[in-house]
């Protein structure tokens, strides 16, 4: 599991994470939901230790984040950082060098679950396509937990489709995913907690499948609920 606990962070003056606490299980998909510059981003960094946090802690499986946490934990950006002029199979050897938790055989089921070739060249494919490859580079590595930033922006529907389909398959297997998005009608379904972020704050934690069975409620509601009262 993944604790957040009290949480903040500021960039100058401006608090932008002002006591974020929430926790992400293995086995989920945990969803980090708000409006722009709301500190989403902020808090994936702050759990990779990618910034310095102000005040309180962060876990992961009930101990605190050192260097060997990273074992554990993997940041897929929502930009590739793949040279373009690579071909997929050379990403491939890149990071079997660069990770030692990269494994080659779930990373050749994941180019044949996004039909893609490992002769493709990075700069060659669509969008849709190189955020496929960016998220197998990244779930291709044999670690607990995955960060993901936006990984369906700006991609048409059907590749949108396609990605969030990984989710119920079983390369993911029981690893435990927190997410960010703008697109909750595309991954709703796939979705087992929702934290809602507002203005540096959690205004609501919540499982998806407890709201709809007890107040028949769906994330959008909710976030009417919350947002707009
Ligand atoms: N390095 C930085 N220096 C100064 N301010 C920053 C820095 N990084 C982020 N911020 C500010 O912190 C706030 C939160 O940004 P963050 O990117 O975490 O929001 P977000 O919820 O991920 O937004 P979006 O949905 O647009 O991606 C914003 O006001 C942003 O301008």
């Amino acid at each position: 599991m993944i604790e957040v606990k009290n949480v903040t962070k500021k960039f100058g003056r401006k608090e932008v994470l002002k006591g974020v606490s929430f926790t992400a299980e293995k086995g989920q998909i945990t969803c980090l939901i708000g409006i722009n510059g709301v500190g989403k981003t902020t808090i994936m960094q702050a759990i990779m230790s990618l910034i310095p946090i102000n005040s309180g802690e962060i876990f992961i499986d009930g101990s605190k984040l050192t260097k060997d946490s990273y074992e554990k934990i993997t940041f897929i950006p929502d930009t590739i950082t793949m040279p373009p002029q690579m071909r997929i199979a050379d990403a491939f050897a890149f990071m079997a060098d660069f990770y030692q938790s990269w494994n080659q055989k779930r990373a050749e089921e994941l180019l044949e679950f996004f039909k893609l070739e490992e002769t493709e060249r990075i700069s060659e494919l669509s969008k849709g396509n190189t955020a496929k490859v960016n998220m197998l580079l990244g779930l291709a590595l044999d670690v607990d937990y995955f960060l993901m930033d936006e990984p369906f922006s700006g991609i048409d529907i059907f590749s949108r489709e396609e990605i969030a389909n990984v989710f119920t398959s079983h390369l993911i297997e029981d690893r435990g995913v927190i997410i960010t998005t703008h697109e909750i009608n595309d991954i709703e379904h796939l979705i087992d907690k929702v934290v809602l972020i507002d203005n540096g704050v959690v205004l609501k934690e919540f499982y998806v499948e407890e709201v709809r069975e007890n107040e028949g409620k769906s994330v959008i509601d909710v976030l009417r609920e919350v947002y707009e009262s």
